[in-house]
């Protein structure tokens, strides 16, 4: 394995081979254990459509389906956050049937947007680019779901994993600000082993992965603007050699992406020197 390889495998812990039903069972008992640890009333969690979300989804579903069984009062808050109509919308109502969960929300964030996009322009005199805008729509679902996590008593859940974590492949204080992340040590193949495991639907489990945040190109997928497969990202994750042109840009995307995964840089810090 390449020397920065058995570092950045050590830090993501993700393991070349998993058991399901051993990692749901895990999942499951670690958010419920949290949950209750800090006497919180549930979970938060924006459902795009995605397999990242239909999985975190449904081990909060499960989590607090457990939790009532033990007589804890704990329930789970499904936020759908479009902007305006969302072209795969027939995938997230997949997700949600798929999770059942406790309490579905629509927070549309256009109109947020829309606000941001005036007070920039004003400001500035000129259009926000369409990649900041982006960013800027992940903060907002970031914002409704804490605001529905404030009036709720509830934590909001990360979907980050292996896969996004080590490419820095998310939107800093956006989808990357969440209170627990259950997916964390998995990745891009684990995340569908894990849903075909609890009975997704095969459109679910396979669905390509998009961030979705640009009107210029609505639905792109991640693989085109990454310019990396999550096969190869997987393959790296799992200590498994690939191209080498391949290891070098993952890992300098690792590289320039490593304030994404520390608390902000203070006067203390030295690891930004290496
Ligand atoms: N070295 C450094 N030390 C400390 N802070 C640093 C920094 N370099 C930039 N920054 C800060 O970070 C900011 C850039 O980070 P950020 O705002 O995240 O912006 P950025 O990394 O440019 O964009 C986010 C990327 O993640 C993708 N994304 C976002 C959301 C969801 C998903 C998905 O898969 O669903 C993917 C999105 O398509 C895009 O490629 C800078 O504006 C600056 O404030
Ligand atoms: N349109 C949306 N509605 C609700 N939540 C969203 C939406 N878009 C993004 N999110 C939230 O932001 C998170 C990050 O998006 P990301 O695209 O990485 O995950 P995903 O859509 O669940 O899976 P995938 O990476 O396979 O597309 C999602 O898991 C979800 O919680
Ligand atoms: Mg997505």
């Amino acid at each position: 394995m390449r020397e920065l390889q058995s570092e950045i495998v050590e830090e993501m812990g993700v393991k070349p081979e998993i058991d399901p039903a051993e990692e749901v069972r895990r999942r499951t008992d670690f958010l419920a254990e949290y949950l209750q640890s800090v006497g919180a009333r549930g979970f938060v969690l924006g459902i795009s459509g995605g397999v990242d979300s239909s999985l975190a989804g449904k081990l909060c579903q499960l989590a607090v389906e457990k939790l009532r069984d033990q007589g804890v009062d704990a329930s789970f808050h499904a936020m759908r956050l479009p902007h305006g109509i969302q072209k795969d919308e027939d995938d997230a109502a997949r997700a949600l049937e798929f999770i059942g969960p406790d309490h579905t929300h629509t927070f549309n964030i256009e109109k947020a947007v829309t606000g941001v996009d005036v007070a920039f322009t004003e400001s500035f005199g000129r259009n926000l680019r369409d990649y900041h805008r982006g960013n800027v729509k992940a903060r907002l679902r970031m914002t409704a779901q804490y605001a529905v996590a404030g009036e709720q008593q509830a934590l909001v859940v990360g979907t980050d994993q292996g896969a996004e974590s080590i490419t820095g492949f998310f939107t800093k204080h956006g989808d990357g600000g969440a209170d627990v992340l259950p997916l964390f040590t998995l990745n891009k193949r684990q995340v569908r082993q894990l849903l075909k495991h609890l009975g997704a639907s095969e459109p679910l489990y396979t669905k390509a992965p998009t961030a979705d945040l640009l009107d210029e190109n609505p639905g792109q997928l991640d693989e085109a603007e990454l310019g990396i497969s999550y096969d190869h990202i997987d393959d790296y994750l799992e200590g498994r050699e690939i191209p080498a042109d391949e290891a070098e840009k993952l890992e300098r995307r690792y590289l320039a992406t490593r304030h994404k995964r520390t608390v902000p840089v203070s006067i203390q810090d030295q690891w930004w020197r290496d």
